[in-house]
């Protein structure tokens, strides 16, 4: 396994060792103790699934303390552009963000620690995204970035495609004009 650390601190790509054979592949999509011993010490609690057709931009989105939630994300099936937002007060990185893309082929995960907001979009005719979460979902403390933010300014490399964002999403406050009570500590 490979773990390599980003621009913004604790924002990790995770590459699992995977075995190939003439029958197809197997990985190990997460083991706990593996994981720790490369200091991913996130209790995870909730395992969640979403299928997205081309175009469609999910998020940006993250949940207020103490429902902030830390992600392992992951592509079984398909391509997406991955966005994480430092929002983590006194972050020497807060308000930037970073993108990686992670796909069936790559079979790479990200890491997106509490604090920050997280969303993708779909480069391929269908994508399944599958993560790990270390907090509940909590609907009253979820709060909505609007992907397409004019301070964060995020290219989702759709690639031509129309995008697809639903109703929430579309509504999302700017990030300059949010709650900046969600502001959370580092
Ligand atoms: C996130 C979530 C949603 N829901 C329900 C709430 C809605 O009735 C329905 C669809 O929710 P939503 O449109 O918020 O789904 P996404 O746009 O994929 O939201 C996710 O998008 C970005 C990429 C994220 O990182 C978050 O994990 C998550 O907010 O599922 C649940 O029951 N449990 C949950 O944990």
């Amino acid at each position: 396994m490979k773990i390599t650390e980003t621009s913004l601190p604790g924002l990790l790509v995770i590459e699992p060792r995977v075995f190939e054979d003439e029958r197809g592949y197997f990985f190990e999509t997460y083991q706990e103790e593996r994981y720790k011993e490369a200091g991913i010490n996130t209790n995870f609690i909730q395992d969640n699934e979403s299928k997205s057709v081309r175009g469609v931009v999910r998020g940006l989105h993250y949940q207020l303390a103490p429902w902030a939630q830390a992600k392992l994300v992951r592509v079984v099936q398909g391509r997406v552009f991955d966005v994480a937002v430092d929002l983590r007060k006194g972050s020497p990185t807060f308000g930037q963000w970073l993108g990686v893309e992670l796909s069936e082929q790559n079979k790479k995960q990200m890491l997106v620690p509490r604090g920050f907001a997280h969303g993708f979009s779909v480069l391929s005719e269908t994508a399944v995204f599958s993560y790990k979460c270390d907090n509940i979902y909590d609907r009253e403390a979820e709060r909505s970035i609007n992907p397409n933010d004019s301070m964060l300014k995020i290219n989702w490399n759709l690639e031509g495609a129309d995008p697809i964002i639903s109703e929430k999403d579309a509504a999302a406050p700017m990030l300059s004009n949010a709650e900046m009570n969600f502001i959370f500590e580092k």
